[in-house]
């Protein structure tokens, strides 16, 4: 089974992923962000590394893809290929911070990709809203994000919403997490257990 945890920036994905990971003992799938070559400049200078930022998320991603493939364990994964093209090339794209000849350059590698990718069997979105991602981002603490703008998280929302309501590929679980502490309260963690649970019938 291949669960994703998808959301914007700080919503909670790793921290939701590591626990579930825990929960069920299932394999866990993290992002490549302490190790990314790119990240730290991308953030200081978005125009300049954002098609090198992007080229290495698409390879690390795909990288997953083909683990997840081969592993035949149960798998959950923080965030998907999918939001890489849809949320932050798209919005990089519609920011003029990637150009027009390096998008088409990306899609046309992303469109070849997409078609070794398998959707998740569940896919759990973390919605949340601004002033929530910006607090949570800001206890999270990493110095190369205080840069980021309200401008950027609410565009990234924007199309969060417009990719979560046009997805048809998988089970999809929305949770509003704005005010759930799945981290502090049980009773929380075990409200998203069940919702996890009921759409997974039968696979337990
Ligand atoms: N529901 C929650 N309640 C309380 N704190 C949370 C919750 N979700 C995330 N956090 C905290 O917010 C910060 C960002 O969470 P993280 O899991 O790194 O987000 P993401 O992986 O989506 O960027 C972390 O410090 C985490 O402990
Ligand atoms: N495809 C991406 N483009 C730009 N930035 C990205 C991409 N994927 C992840 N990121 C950034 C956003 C955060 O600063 C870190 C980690 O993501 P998080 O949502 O906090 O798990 O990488």
């Amino acid at each position: 089974m291949h669960i994703a945890v998808t959301g914007n920036i700080g919503a909670g994905k790793t921290t939701l992923t590591t626990m579930l990971s825990k929960h069920y003992g299932w394999d866990a799938q993290f992002e490549d962000v302490d190790h990314n070559p790119y990240l730290e400049d991308f953030y200081a200078d978005m125009s300049k590394w954002s098609f090198a930022l992007q080229i290495y998320f698409l390879g690390s991603r795909f990288k997953q893809v083909k683990e997840i493939r081969e592993s035949g364990k149960n798998i959950i994964q923080d965030r998907t290929i999918y939001e890489d093209a849809h949320i932050f090339a798209e919005n990089l794209n519609d920011m003029n911070l990637l150009s027009d000849r390096d998008f088409k350059n990306y899609e046309a590698v992303f469109t070849l990709m997409k078609s070794f990718v398998s959707a998740p069997d569940l896919l759990i979105y973390l919605k949340s809203d601004v002033p929530n991602l910006v607090k949570k981002i800001y206890k999270r603490g990493r110095e190369y994000e205080a840069s980021i703008s309200i401008e950027y998280l609410s565009k990234l929302n924007q199309k969060y919403e417009k990719w979560i309501s046009n997805y048809t590929e998988g089970k999809l679980l929305i949770i509003e997490v704005d005010d759930l502490d799945f981290v502090e309260k049980p009773e929380d963690f075990g409200f998203i257990l069940e919702k996890i649970e009921a759409e997974l019938n039968g696979l337990f």
